[in-house]
């Protein structure tokens, strides 16, 4: 049975501020997608109106919301090429992955050693849907499941097209869906709080499990809940609300299109962006394995919530803002945004891709050359390279990136710029979440870390 009462620090204000953000996240989604279509846009305003239940509940809505689960989880299913194993568990075993079929990270050159790694063996399964994708030239050698999954549902969804599916009605569909996800996202917490009751001790993650059901229930259990090998955190995190945001954000292009004869430069760029974002996730999938929420934090109703109601009905945010409140946007303006993304891109891929090929193999001849300092735990630490820049140079590019997204959408009104508010306060506090961490398991090497590169997220500044 799993121990109560463990002594992890709590977080997120404890109970109280975990009870607060049960309400605060659904309720702030809600406002978002309802100041998003109103004339006036105020982020910071009351919400236009209080929709009434019926404009909120939809039978059709929930059954759209589950096939598209059952969708994903069945791309999920499909045989995979590869699987990886993840880092370490308390009781020392690893848990497998379905994982790409690449060998080693894109962005840094191949070298032999990373097609044996030890942390990737070859599948036993086959390759079907991807050999044949490979065949019809639809997937580039090297991509997995992932990116497998994103193509075919970009197949499949352009048959639906073809065959005549209203995606362009799906913008008019938000409300009910966002209630239908936050919905599901309720009901399967309370499903993996109860499945943690009967987890073995080891299963459990260092927090969230505090005794206190509104705070566990909130911050999750249970590490990697599974049946079988479906890990549902792995799964929500790269599947549903990813690839559910940039078919939001397609299907608001399409109305675009519908309602003003073409899709406007601004409406373009977003698009543009934000699938080079999830289609680079997807891409690189096994980089997910060693971020925070899938080595430290349990599976709640926190990650349930936000992968899959809170990432596809907000990140979208600005392409739903564009559909009713076009911006004109000029090619030399549209051109320096791209250069803005670029760099951010290149910082945030540099970054997690330097990190996770040491991590992988800290004497791969790519990151060998790099400095490093030791540690009692016998892992080493970067200190030079992106990982000597700031202690979080993937944060930086993530932001930069983000800025981006918001600079199509023009400085008239705040609401575009809410991902980036948002997105920096949650930086920063998984910035300082991540130094408790290290900290504690680095100790004195982490200090030193610290004094050698003293700055966290932006050189100079912070
Ligand atoms: N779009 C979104 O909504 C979100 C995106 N993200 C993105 O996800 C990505 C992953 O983020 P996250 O999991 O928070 O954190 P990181 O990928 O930065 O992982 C932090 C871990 O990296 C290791 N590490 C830290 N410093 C070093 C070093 N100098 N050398 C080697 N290893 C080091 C430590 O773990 P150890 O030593 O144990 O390996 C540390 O705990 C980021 O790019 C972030 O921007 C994150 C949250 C939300
Ligand atoms: C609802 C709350 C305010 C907080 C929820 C946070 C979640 C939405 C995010 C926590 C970490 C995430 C990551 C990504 C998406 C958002 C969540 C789930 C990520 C999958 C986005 C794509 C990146 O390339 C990544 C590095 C794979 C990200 C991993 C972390």
């Amino acid at each position: 049975m799993a121990p109560q009462g463990s002594r992890a620090e709590l977080e997120f204000g404890g109970p109280l501020g975990a009870a607060a953000l049960l309400l605060l996240l659904p309720a702030t989604m809600f406002h978002l997608l309802l100041v998003a279509r109103s004339g006036p846009a105020r982020l910071l305003g009351p919400p236009p109106y209080l929709p009434e239940l019926e404009e909120l509940w939809s039978p059709w809505a929930l059954l759209l919301c589950l096939t598209w689960l059952g969708l994903q989880a069945a791309l999920y299913l499909l045989p995979a090429r590869k699987v990886a194993e993840g880092q370490e568990l308390k009781d020392k075993s690893r848990l497998s992955y379905p994982i790409n079929g690449r060998r080693g990270f894109h962005w840094l050159p191949p070298h032999p050693s990373s097609l044996h790694s030890q942390h990737c063996c070859h599948s036993m399964y086959g390759e079907v849907a991807g050999v044949a994708l490979r065949k019809l030239k639809c997937l580039p050698n090297g991509s997995g499941q992932g990116f497998q999954a994103l193509v075919l549902t970009a197949l499949l969804v352009g048959l639906g097209v073809l065959a005549g599916l209203p995606l362009s009605a799906l913008p008019e569909m938000l409300l009910p869906l966002a209630f239908a996800a936050t919905l599901i996202a309720f009901i399967f917490s309370l499903l993996l709080y109860l499945k943690a009751l009967v987890a073995p001790a080891s299963a459990l993650a260092p927090g969230g499990n505090s005794g206190n059901p509104i705070y566990d229930f909130f911050l999750g259990r249970e590490l990697n809940p599974r049946i079988c090998s479906f890990d549902f955190k792995y799964f929500c995190e790269l599947r549903p609300g990813l690839i559910g945001w940039v078919l939001i954000n397609l299907a608001l292009l399409m109305q675009e299109a519908e309602l003003r004869g073409s899709p406007s430069l601004a409406m373009w760029l977003v698009n543009g962006f934000q699938l080079l974002y999830v289609g680079d996730a997807l891409w690189h999938e096994e980089a997910v394995l060693t971020t925070m929420d899938i080595i430290h934090d349990g599976f709640g109703f926190m990650l349930a919530f936000g992968d899959l109601a809170w990432v596809p009905f907000t990140y979208s945010l600005q392409a739903q803002f564009l559909l009713y409140h076009p911006e004109p946007l000029g090619l030399p303006l549209a051109s320096v945004i791209c250069l803005i993304n670029a760099v951010g891109y290149y910082i945030f891929r540099g970054a997690n891709s330097q990190k996770n090929a040491f991590r992988k193999n800290p004497s791969d001849p790519r990151v060998a050359d790099l400095e490093t300092i030791s540690t009692a735990t016998g892992r080493r630490l970067l200190v030079s390279g992106w990982w000597g820049m700031v202690r979080h140079p993937n944060y930086l590019g993530d932001l930069i990136m983000a800025l981006a997204w918001s600079l199509p959408c023009g400085v008239s009104h705040l609401l575009p710029y809410f991902y980036l508010l948002y997105f920096t306060a949650l930086l920063v506090h998984r910035e300082a979440r991540d130094e408790q961490q290290c900290l504690r398991k680095y100790g004195l090497a982490w200090h030193a870390y610290c004094r050698r590169v003293p700055y966290r997220i932006v050189p100079y500044i912070y």
